[in-house]
């Protein structure tokens, strides 16, 4: 799929039930179901590249798995060598976790991944992992992928991280399931918490107090998980922004996880003006209901805590900043740099193109309000890139090159977007 044409759109009003499952969660039930006794059972599994490949490496390492096309049954007898590399795609969670989850496990594994991925700083992972006794190399000194690993005996540690990153965290949880003794994780502003909340739903010994979660080792095999998926708020979110930037318009999407750590941008959105209500329906593992997004004039906002709770969601919400009045700041925010593209660059460059006044700082940028121009962006092979540039096109039209990497989260969002407006898909 190379490029597509997105058509300004005219209101809408819209319930949208179909977002792609959470890709967070989706990894996670893959990796986990491995260190369970029995069959785990998962629903709306994310069938996008990046779980898939997860999924594809669980099978690699022994798993069995049976896909229905409705449940994934998931049953492991503890993690085989696998006589192949394990290719992580594009995707920066699974080779990250995997780290954690295979650095005790007996035998040898080679993890690879795409060309973005092979440019993805490692280190956050490997050294910590080394620090406590895992044998990790890779190019780089371990920086840089295909990373390898000897599963070795890990010592038990206290980690203070530096940055606030779900993926160390979890690795480093990971790790410790198997460690020699009880561990601690200190990280600078809560993550992303999925991990702690799926490993403690399946019995795993772990107690959070803040910013500090403690893990003993596990003395047994964990319990199944049985689970259905929730929708993704990342992937929700571009919907809420194309709602939020036509006039008259209005979505609901329906069966979101709401947990605090990933509504972050929603919350953002709402300072910015737009009418947003939660409307939680279930709560297993972590809240999950509705978001109702209504349309209203934006105003600029700043955003510079907790940035990890909307890291994935600043390139989408920056298009609501092209279209409010003010100049709208991002800060704290240089993680943006390390992503499937380098986001602070890419972001500030399609804005450009399409005629907006940009500044780039180290960490974030700046957006002033204005008119978004009719133009020809680029992805540059990022996902999340290439879906922000599409939902501007609902205000001005927008050509976006190289759209196949929409596939590693959300393959159906091309099929919701032609709810809202025209597009012509170039192949
Ligand atoms: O743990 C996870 O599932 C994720 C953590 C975040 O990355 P970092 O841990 O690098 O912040 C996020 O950007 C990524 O999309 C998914
Ligand atoms: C950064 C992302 O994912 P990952 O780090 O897993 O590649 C993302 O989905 O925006």
């Amino acid at each position: 799929m190379k490029s597509v044409k997105v058509a300004k759109a005219s209101k809408f009003s819209l319930v949208i039930s179909e977002i792609a499952p959470d890709k967070s969660i989706s990894h996670r039930c893959a990796m986990f179901a491995m260190l369970a006794e029995g069959t785990s059972e998962i629903t709306n599994f994310l069938r996008a590249e990046d779980t898939l490949n997860s999924l594809k490496i669980v099978e690699k390492l022994g798993a069995k798995v049976i896909d229905d096309g409705i449940t994934i049954k998931i049953s492991s007898n503890g993690i085989k060598e696998s006589d192949d590399i394990l290719d992580c795609g594009n995707s920066g969670t699974g080779i990250r976790l995997f780290c954690g989850l295979l650095s005790s496990a007996d035998g040898h594994f080679v993890l690879t991944g795409d060309e973005y991925l092979r440019r993805r700083p490692m280190k956050r992972v490997t050294l910590p992992l080394r620090n406590i006794g895992a044998k990790l190399d890779g190019r780089d000194n371990g920086d840089l992928a295909p990373l390898s690993i000897r599963g070795a005996s890990l010592k038990a540690f206290h980690y203070n991280s530096k940055i606030a990153s779900a993926q160390v965290k979890s690795a480093m949880i990971l790790a410790a399931l198997r460690a020699d003794g009880e561990c601690s994780y200190t990280e600078p502003e809560l993550s992303r918490d999925h991990t702690e909340r799926m490993l403690k739903g399946m019995g795993a010994d772990i107690e959070v107090d803040k910013l500090t979660t403690t893990i003993r080792p596990m003395k047994k095999l964990l319990s199944p998980l049985k689970i259905r998926v929730p929708a993704d708020p990342s992937s929700a979110f571009f919907f809420a922004v194309a709602a939020a930037i036509t006039p008259d318009s209005n979505v609901i999407l329906e069966g979101v996880t709401l947990n605090p750590t990933r509504i972050e941008a929603f919350r953002a959105l709402e300072r910015m003006g737009s009418v947003i209500s939660y409307d939680i329906t279930d709560n297993k593992y972590e809240p999950i209901g509705n978001i109702h997004v209504k349309y209203a004039p934006l105003k600029a906002i700043t955003v510079e805590n907790n940035i990890s709770w909307l890291i994935d969601e600043l390139p989408v919400l920056s298009i609501a900043f092209a279209c409010a009045e003010g100049i709208s700041f991002v800060k704290n925010a240089e993680e943006l740099r390390v992503k499937e593209s380098d986001r602070i660059s890419t972001v500030v460059n399609n804005l450009k193109t399409c005629g907006i006044e940009v500044e780039e700082f180290a960490d974030g940028y700046s957006v002033k309000g204005g008119e978004l121009q009719e133009a020809a962006v680029k992805s540059y092979g990022d996902h999340r890139i290439a879906m922000s540039f599409m939902i501007a096109g609902l205000r001005s039209s927008m050509k976006v090159d190289d759209v196949a990497c929409v596939n590693t989260s959300f393959p159906n969002f091309f099929e919701l977007l032609k709810k809202i407006t025209k597009i012509d898909i170039e192949d």
